[in-house]
């Protein structure tokens, strides 16, 4: 046991006990006033001690680089998917099999973690990977590919110091010795130690900016969709402070709404940040009615009126964001006795106007959510669509890359649905959480989501996703779920594990699924495709092979031609 006393910031000083075990440094017996303290006096404008920007000057050319012969690192079986990609970039024109329609002009970007290595060191968790973005360029039939890593300083500094520098999903920097050990701590509470790997998705906002994004509020960064170049850092140029924020907000023309957990006084800020501006606004904020603390908050849905609030019982946790060694559920905890809630909140006042108990839960994907009404067009409740995992946690666990790239044949990927709540808006205490549609339809899997953009917070009928055809470790179909006939449609290809589907409208267009739906595939050869099904009939249409097989991504956007 030491006892020790340091100071965090210039305002704040504490003291604490480590217990030293198995020569690492358990920081579980910190106090939480202490690490409240601490986060507290990270509320401040100036606590990011990360990124400064980047200016490019000039737009360079992408440059074409031939694929490297270099192996694949990492991977006992073929699929590209749980591999780091094999050089930092290229770009080239795909040969297309079949036809791309004429109207799909603009870039397909995803983002993801697609680099797991640090020389011989493995990472372990998926999302702890550093990002690589890939670009679908499509124009006139033609189709260009391109993927690069984004500079991020994480990177970087892996790449220079070749080792980890920051603090990723899973991953914690070793300390050289005690003394350090606590200067990681005091970083840790400042921000300076958390990653700004931006790995988990990618959005256009209105103002034509594009920006990365995780769930570290420092891991945003602005690239150009063209050359894939790193600009540099989205500086918030509000005051609002705080470390982690949503990884998925809402952007549309007219808006960047997003929600950041308050670890201290457990609840939510719910901001909004108009285009052109770098300013989060609070709307209004949300007290938690669980302990202790918020829950994790990877997405979130709207409404037209409304931004609907999770509050998962899958918790964040001081205690283990302190710890050196993963723990089995990462920087969270699962506390069911505390319950899971759902709060909804008026866009317009910041007020609540529901806050309800409803079952447990887990998910990371919100789908949509819309209002339903009366006749009199009164909302008499929100519905609100998720990728629900059955309130069980165990989906964190088979994210882990050994999971992913150890697949035997046993089923070992746990049961999903897609997972409707139902939020009544006259002041009942209780919201129901049911199947919207019998979950075998789509092999019990459900994961990666999307929807037609135009009907973001209404009324929709049809979701794209991840679904699953047995046995598998992952989900490895792409469905097409009827909201209304509860039916899904499935592309299978064995042994393929297929990136979130991503449905781009056709321009004109006046049914939901009058579009086409992009992913790109691993194979189990080892190479990978970009593939492109009808929205509606959910047919391939086209395919185009990529050089080689390409790390699994995450989220993408679509940057329509200018
Ligand atoms: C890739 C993905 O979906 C999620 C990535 C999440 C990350 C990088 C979370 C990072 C975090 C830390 C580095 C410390 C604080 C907690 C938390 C936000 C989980
Ligand atoms: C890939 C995934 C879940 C798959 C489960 O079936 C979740 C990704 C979360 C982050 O974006
Ligand atoms: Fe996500």
């Amino acid at each position: 046991m030491a006892s020790l006393a340091f100071s965090a910031s210039n305002s704040y000083s504490f003291s604490t006990k480590i217990r030293i075990r198995d020569g690492s440094y358990d920081c579980s017996k910190v106090e939480k006033s202490i690490f409240e303290k601490i986060m507290y006096s990270t509320r401040s404008k100036n606590n990011n001690l990360g990124l400064t920007i980047m200016n490019v000057a000039t737009r360079p050319q992408p440059t074409v680089v031939p694929p490297s012969p270099e192996k694949f690192v990492g991977n006992n079986s073929k699929l590209a998917a749980w591999s780091s990609v094999r050089q930092e970039r290229w770009q080239g024109e795909l040969s297309v099999q079949g036809e791309i329609p004429l109207w799909l002009n603009g870039t397909y970007l995803r983002n993801g973690p697609g680099l797991w290595h640090i020389g011989d060191y493995g990472f372990r968790h998926l999302f702890d990977g550093y990002a690589t973005l890939v670009r679908l360029h499509f124009e006139n039939g033609g189709l260009v590919m391109g993927h690069r890593q984004i500079e991020s300083e994480a990177y970087k500094a892996a790449k220079k110091n070749k080792k980890l520098c920051y603090r990723e999903f899973s991953e914690v920097p070793k300390a050289d010795n005690f003394l350090s050990y606590i200067g990681d701590l005091a970083n840790l509470f400042s921000g300076a130690s958390l990653t700004d790997n931006a790995n988990t998705g990618v959005v256009q906002l209105a103002d034509g900016r594009v920006v990365c994004l995780t769930e570290t509020i420092k891991g945003s960064i602005v690239i150009d969709p063209n050359t894939l170049d790193t600009i540099g850092k989205f500086e918030y140029s509000d005051s609002l402070g705080g470390l982690i924020h949503s990884a998925h907000p809402i952007v549309t023309d007219t808006e960047f709404l997003t929600l950041l957990p308050d670890l201290i006084y457990p609840g939510y800020l719910v901001v909004r940040m108009e285009p052109g501006t770098n300013e989060r606004k609070i709307i209004g904020r949300v007290g938690c009615r669980g302990g202790p603390s918020p829950g994790w908050v990877h997405s979130f849905p709207v409404t037209e009126h409304y931004v609907v609030v999770p509050e998962m019982p899958l918790r964040y946790c001081a205690q283990n964001l302190l710890k050196a060694e993963p723990t089995p559920l990462y920087k969270f905890e699962w506390h069911p006795e505390s319950k899971g809630f759902v709060h909804v909140m008026c866009k317009a006042s910041g007020k609540i106007v529901a806050s309800v108990e409803v079952p447990l839960f887990v998910t990371f994907h919100f789908i949509n959510a819309y209002e339903e009404k009366d006749e009199d067009g009164r909302v008499t409740a929100i519905i609100a669509d998720c990728c629900e995992h059955n309130a069980d946690t165990t989906i964190l666990e088979k994210l882990r890359l050994q999971n992913l790239r150890s697949f035997s044949g046993e089923d070992v990927l746990p049961d999903a649905r897609v997972g409707r709540f139902r939020i009544p808006m006259d002041g009942s205490p209780y919201g129901k959480l049911e199947a919207a549609l019998e979950p075998d339809e789509h092999g019990r899997g459900m994961d990666m989501c999307s929807i037609n953009p135009a009907n973001l917070g209404k009324k929709y009928r049809y979701a794209y996703a991840c679904g699953a055809q047995r046995p598998c470790n992952f989900p490895n179909t792409l469905t097409k779920v009827d909201l209304f006939e509860k039916k899904a449609k499935n592309w299978y290809d064995e042994g393929s594990v297929p990136s979130e589907p991503f449905f781009v409208s056709r321009p004109g267009a006046t049914e939901e699924d009058d579009g086409v739906v992009i992913s790109m595939i691993s194979d189990k050869n080892g190479e990978g495709y970009a593939l492109l099904l009808d929205g509606s009939t959910f047919e391939e249409i086209a395919r185009a092979k990529f050089p080689y097989g390409l790390p699994y991504g995450l989220h993408g956007c679509w940057v329509p031609k200018a």
